[in-house]
This record gives C-alpha cells, structure tokens and sequence, in this order.
C-alpha cells in the first residue's frame, strides 16, 4: 500500500494565471505548450520547459535541456528539490514567469476560481465553518489582519440562507468587495473581499487570504492621453515586474508628469488600462488607492514641523481612528529609522537639506506600507553625490519589496535602476528595457546626444524603432501576454470610505496640526496678535474720549477696514500654499468637508478674537453712544463687537476663497490690497450708495457695507446724521434691520464656504471627482 493521501503535502502552485492544488504521486508538466499541466504563455519559456515529480513528502524540480534555464530561489538549476517556500522562475532568474509552492492547511475545494488571482501567494486558508467570520487587526477576531489600514473589528462574513454576505463594522478605511466600497453585500465565489493590504477570496467553503506583500506587478495598457485634440500620450504600454525600480526619462514636455498622473490615477489617462496586480486601477481606484504612495516634486509635509512631528500627523490622518498611540508612534520610527533620519527626527524640516528633506517626503508615503511608490524628480536640484544616493535608496526600496517609478531629469545614476523607459516627444515610448543597452539602442554615445536628437530630429520614428526592435518584443510583448487578466475588471465610480467618527478624528487631527504649524510659525503669530492691536490703537486715537458727531464714521470705517484686512490676510494664502499637500492627501481618503471645516474653524476663531481684540482696544474708556440710543439689542459696545467680529470671520471667508482661486502664493497680496480698497469705498461711509443705480447692487457683496449697516444701527447714525444716512434701509437703527445685517453677513460666508468647496472640488484628483 502506498501513503494516505492524507498524508502528502498539501501543496498548492502560486502562478499568476492561478493556483495548482498538487495531486499527491502525480508529476507536472510545465512549459509554454497548451497541453502542459502549468502554461506560461512566455515565448522565453520553451515548449516543455521543466517537470515537477514528486519524490517522499517533496518535490523535484527538473529542466528539460533548456537554453534560457530553470532557477530555483535565483539559483540555476538542472535538478533541485524543492518544497513550500521554494519559487521556481522559468528562463529568466530575474523576471521570468514565477511559480511558488506554499503550503495548504487545508484540502482546497475542488471548484476554484477561474477568473482573477492574486499574484501573491495564499497567505491563510480560513475554513468557514461557523456562521460568522469576523476580520479586523484586534487579536480577538476570527481572523487577525496584522495591518495598520485595518480597523481593530474591521468586517464580517456571515453565513446566509443563500450563502455568504460581507458586512463592513464601519471601519476606516472601508471594506470593499470587487473594488467597491460595501456596507454588507453578498460575496460570490471567487468575488474580491479587500481589506486593508489584504485581499480575501471564497473559494468553496473557504476563505483565502492574500497578503499584498509588495510582490505587484504593474501592467500599463495602450494609454492614451488626449488635451484639445492633441496627444500627450500616445499608445504607452508597458508591464514592470515586482521588487523593481523604473526610473522614467524624457525631453521636457514629453509627458512625464502625465504619464505619471496617468498611474498614479490623479489624471486618469482617456483610454487604456492601468493595473495592479491584474485589477483595473481606474475602476477599483477607491481600494487600489491605499496601496500606492506617491512623491510629489513639492514638499508634501510642513515643513515649520520637526520630522517626528510632521510624520506623527501624517499617521493619525491615515490610520484608523482606533490605532494604538503607541502602533503609530512605532510606525512612525520605523520609517525615520528605515530612511536614515534617525538623528533628524527632532529637526525642523525646513531646516533640512534638499536630500534629507525628499526623505522625509518618501518616509511620509511609506508610513501605509504601499507597495506601488511612485516619485516625481527626486532628484531634482541634488548634488550628484546626493543623487546617487537617492536612486540607491529607491533600489533599496524597491527590492526591499515594492515596485518603485521614479520620473528623473538626471541622467547620472540610471544605470541603478533595474528597468529605463525613455519617453520621445509626442509621449511615445523610444526605449523600454534595462538601462545598460539605452544608449547603444538609441545609437548615441552620451545623453546630451540622445537629447539633441529628441528636439531636432523631429522626423525621426523614435517609437516606431523601438517597436520594431527585439527589445520591445522581450520587454513589453512578453511582459502583456504573461499579465492580461483574463476577464474585465467591474465598472464603477470609486467611493472613499468615511464614518462620522472618523470625520472628527480627522478634523480634531488637522486642527491641531493647524495650530502646531501656526504656533511654529513665529513671524505670522506676531503679526496675527500685533495687527489688531496696532489698528485697534489708531481707531483709539481717532475716538478720542467719546464718540462724536467728528469721531464717529472715522472709528466706524477703521474697525471695518482693520476686521477686513486682519481675517483676510489670515486666510489669504492658506488654500495656495498647501494645494499640493491637500491634493496628496485628498487622494489617500481625507474628506474634503474636514479639510475645510478645520481651515474655517481655526482660522475662524483667530479671526473672530482679532475682531473682538480691535474693536474692544479701540473703544476702551470711549463713550460709545453719541445717540444715548443704547443699542438696539444690548449694550453698543458689544454689539459693535459682535458686528467686527463677524466682520472679520466674512472676510477670512472671502480671503480663503481668493486663495481657492488663485493658481500663485505671489498674486494674493495684491489682491488682499484690492479687495481692503472695496470696502472701504462700497461700505457706505464715504460714498452715499442708497439709490444709486448699480452701485447699490454691488454693495450688497461688499461685507464691510453690511457690518458698517449693523454699527450704524447699534449707534442710530440716521438720527446723528440725517440728510447722509436718513434714507438709507440698511443703516436703521431697529432689531430687524441689525439681525438682518449680520444675517446677509453670515449669508456671504455660507455662499463663499460653497464656492470654496467647489474650487477645492476642481483641484482634487480627477479619479475623486467621478461622484
Ligand atoms: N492641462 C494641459 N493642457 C494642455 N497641454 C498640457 C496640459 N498639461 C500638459 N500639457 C502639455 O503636455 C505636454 C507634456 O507635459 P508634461 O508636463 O507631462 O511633460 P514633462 O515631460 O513632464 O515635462 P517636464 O520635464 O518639463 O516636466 C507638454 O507639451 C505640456 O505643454
């Protein structure tokens, strides 16, 4: 009698076209011909490349003869035993097609699914034989996800009357099923659970785990970009294998940047495909998105911040509102640690240097563990020393266990990278493949050559060349053949995920951060305090001891035009100066409505003490009420202080909403100028504007026309000065006319949040604006 089969080796073969159960005592065929147990469709691969036999509790590997060879954890070999663990590559020890053994706890059921599989091999193989499996990273559930993106109860997959349902327990970062956000929905077989970096499969009456450990593969398909009818991208396809650094390089203009936008899914290209690990990137971008990291050109972190610091927000906006202080802390010295800024870590970042700094920029994004990094001119204005030393880093990371594109105008270190792609004018792909044969390929010495002829030569069929070559045949044929998933990817709108709670710990996180930054800051916090106080003096010494028939619209027209400019210039710049930071975070899921509402809160309740500060300093031991009308509602003091103060929160409003608009930090000023200049001419105190045809109307949009109406009001300014002001509507001196002025105030700030909102909107990556 032979062995159980209960007793072989539950062994399963990782492919990328899927999993193998291995029969017990049977022998497998591998090669690139149809008949054979296991296909790779690689024409590097020969027709019968290899054998696997099994031998005891093992197996052995054997080569046919082959020229291109067998390789064994990278080792060549003619026969090898091989076991769970053991990657068996054909042809190639780099990035030939890969197959893994890895160990089946359990019999695997006999229907598998035949469409998508992950690339990465099987993780854990859950038995569902209990009602209710739940997931999430506490260790009291079914199964523990050991990953900071999961929520400690992150979902559950029950058992129902049909057969199963996933059920989301209102985590973070959401539960998605296809690459769709899901609250509870039923899961088929071989439908896509993801959770966090993980990626659950329900196989029979088990459930398979994959853990994304950075073993992706990138397959980019026939891209296409398009602005006004002309091509900025033209058919770009390439595949870039795991663990491997791209670096991507090209005249200016050639469409790096959007090449990069194009996968990173900022910019989604008009036609072709991006996918990561076989999945669509455009369609399941709302999953997808958390495991890619993305490095701007610009800081993405601020720099008034120390390292430790910047990156300890970064982590609380990223992680689930239930991590562990301690979990993130941990996370966040992992990263300075693993970037070398271990003795940096208490430096403020804009003390850094430019390398350091784009360090700090890298150990930002890899807080999240993606295993996509892509990275835009890292190397811009480094010395070459430092140069060298970033692609090394890049390399580093990227065989550390993730794929790596780099967009880089420096040619010194590309022999570093493991693949080049050059981009031609037109954004045509003029060489994919390793760097060492570009140059021979291209036929040039030297890359200021190569780059001579990308602009003078404009006739010459750079991408037509290439396709002709055998190099696009090895590189990019081969590469798409080995890769396509074989059925389409669901069609849909990406949709982050957001619970309330989740929404607060957000906002409470950027309003400190808000506060750190402008705490740091001590040039802006001196103003902010001093400006008030300085034109709260001048309007002081304007009063003089009581308000007077003199005194009065002189002391009015300083506390509007001081309320206008100090919340003005507190926001003006706010929106501009981080928009690559918003965009950045915008795409890893921040809610627009925090990242608004936490600009409004903080710099509203600046705003809101400054008018309170200028008008309490410029009417301290004034006698307040030329009239002796006493106010309309209480004391006039108080509600000239209310009126300044909302004054003030309106223009921080009307501030923030220029710095939504402009597209340059510089152009705000002036416009901060332009906008002070309005108010003082359209408020109302200077110009008679009742009944004046059009000049009205406009005043209407004018804060300080409003805020001056309810001082006007609060001090019966009809009565002190009745031919000016007598017919005046918004200037009378009743409870409905002052509610109404503060009211059309409140009005102006409400509309200007919409259009805020709205501007916003525009600047976020356009994959976000699908909804
Ligand atoms: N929004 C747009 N509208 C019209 N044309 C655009 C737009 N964005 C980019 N382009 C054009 O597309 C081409 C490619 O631009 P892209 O920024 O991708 O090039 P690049 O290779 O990154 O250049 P550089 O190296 O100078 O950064 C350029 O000619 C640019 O003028």
């Amino acid at each position: 009698m032979g062995e159980q089969p209960a007793e072989q080796p539950r062994l399963v073969l990782l492919t990328v076209g899927g999993s193998t159960p291995m029969t017990p005592g049977r022998t497998y065929v591998v090669g690139r011909d149809p008949q054979c147990d296991i296909v790779f469709p690689d024409r590097r691969v020969a027709w019968r490349h290899a054998v696997l036999r099994p031998e005891g509790e093992q197996y052995v590997v054997e080569d046919t003869g082959t020229i291109t060879g067998t390789y064994v954890d990278g080792r060549r070999v003619r026969r090898a035993t091989v076991t769970a663990g053991n990657s068996i590559r054909l042809a190639s020890a780099t990035d030939g097609p890969v197959a893994t053994l890895v160990h089946s706890p359990q019999p695997l059921p006999t229907s598998t699914r035949t469409g998508y599989r992950p690339i990465q091999p099987v993780a854990n193989v859950i038995p569902l034989n209990q009602r209710c499996v739940r997931i999430g990273r506490a260790p009291d559930n079914d199964v523990v996800v050991d990953d900071l993106l999961v929520s400690s109860r992150h979902a559950e997959l029950r058992a129902t009357d049909d057969g199963f349902e996933i059920a989301d327990l209102h985590s973070d970062s959401g539960t998605y099923l296809n690459g769709h956000i899901v609250d509870r929905s039923p899961v088929g077989q071989g439908d896509i659970v993801g959770i966090g970096h993980s990626v659950f499969v329900l196989a029979g009456s088990e459930l398979e785990e994959f853990a994304d450990t950075g073993k992706v593969w990138l397959d980019v398909d026939d891209l296409v970009v398009t602005i006004d009818d002309r091509r900025l991208l033209d058919a770009v396809s390439f595949t870039v294998p795991e663990r491997c650094l791209l670096a991507v390089i090209g005249p200016s203009g050639a469409g790096k940047s959007t090449l990069l936008n194009a996968l990173t899914g900022l910019r989604p290209a008009d036609e072709g495909s991006v996918r990561y690990d076989g999945r669509d990137l455009y369609r399941e971008y709302a999953e997808l998105r958390q495991r890619i990291g993305v490095v701007p050109q610009e800081d993405i972190l601020h720099v008034q911040l120390t390292v430790r610091r910047a990156l300890s927000f970064a982590a609380r906006l990223r992680f689930p509102s239930d991590t562990a202080a301690a979990d993130r802390e941990n996370r966040v010295t992992e990263v300075i640690d693993a970037l070398g800024l271990t003795d940096h870590a208490g430096q403020r970042i804009s003390t850094l240097s430019g390398g350091q700094r784009k360090r700090v920029s890298v150990a930002l994004e890899l807080l999240t563990k993606p295993s996509l990094l892509f990275l835009d001119e890292p190397t811009s204005g480094l010395d070459p020393g430092m140069d060298r030393s970033m692609m090394s880093l890049l390399l580093d990371l990227a065989h550390g266990g993730r794929t790596v594109v780099t967009v880089t105008h420096s040619v010194l270190n590309l022999d570093v990278c493991d693949r080049l792609l050059v981009l031609a004018p037109g954004g045509r792909i003029a060489y994919f493949g390793p760097p060492t044969r570009v140059l021979e390929f291209l036929g040039f010495d030297s890359w200021p050559e190569a780059f001579d002829a990308f602009e003078n030569d404009r006739d010459r069929d750079w991408a037509g060349e290439y396709r002709a070559s055998p190099l696009h045949e090895e590189y990019i044929v081969d590469g798409h053949e080995r890769h396509r998933p074989s059925e389409p990817a669901p069609v849909g709108a990406p949709v982050p995920a957001l619970t309330l709670r989740r929404w607060f710990v957000q906002v409470r996180t950027l309003v400190r951060r808000y506060f750190t930054v402008i705490a740091s800051d001590r040039t802006f916090l001196a103003i902010m305090i001093l400006l008030p106080v300085v034109l709260g003096l001048m309007a002081r010494a304007l009063a003089g001891s009581a308000l007077t028939v003199d005194s009065t619209i002189n002391t009015l027209l300083i506390l509007c035009v001081g309320a206008v400019l100090t919340g003005a210039a507190n926001a003006v710049r706010e929106l501009v100066k981080e928009r690559v930071i918003y965009r950045r975070e915008r795409a890893v899921g921040l809610p627009r409505s925090a990242y608004l509402f936490s600009k409004v809160f903080v710099l509203g309740v600046i705003s809101v003490l400054q008018g309170a500060v200028l008008t309490l300093v410029a009417l301290a031991w004034v006698d307040v009420d030329p009239t002796g009308s006493g106010g309309v509602l209480m004391s006039p003091r108080w509600e000239i202080t209310i009126a300044v103060a909302l004054l003030a929160f309106t223009a921080m409003m009307g501030g923030l909403l220029i710095s939504a608009v402009v597209r340059r930090e510089e152009v705000t000023m002036p416009l901060l100028v332009f906008v002070a200049i309005i108010q003082v001419i359209f408020c109302g105190a200077l110009l008679p504007l009742d009944s004046v045809p059009g000049l009205e109307e406009l005043s209407w949009f004018v804060p300080a026309r409003w805020a001056l109406g309810a001082m006007a009001g609060t001090l019966d300014l009809q009565s002190l000065f009745p031919t000016r002001f007598g017919n005046d509507l918004l200037f009378a001196p009743t409870i409905g006319s002052w509610l109404m002025d503060l009211g059309v105030l409140i009005g102006l700030s409400v509309v200007a949040g919409g259009v805020i909102n709205l501007m916003l909107r525009r600047q976020e990556p356009a994959v976000m604006r699908r909804r």
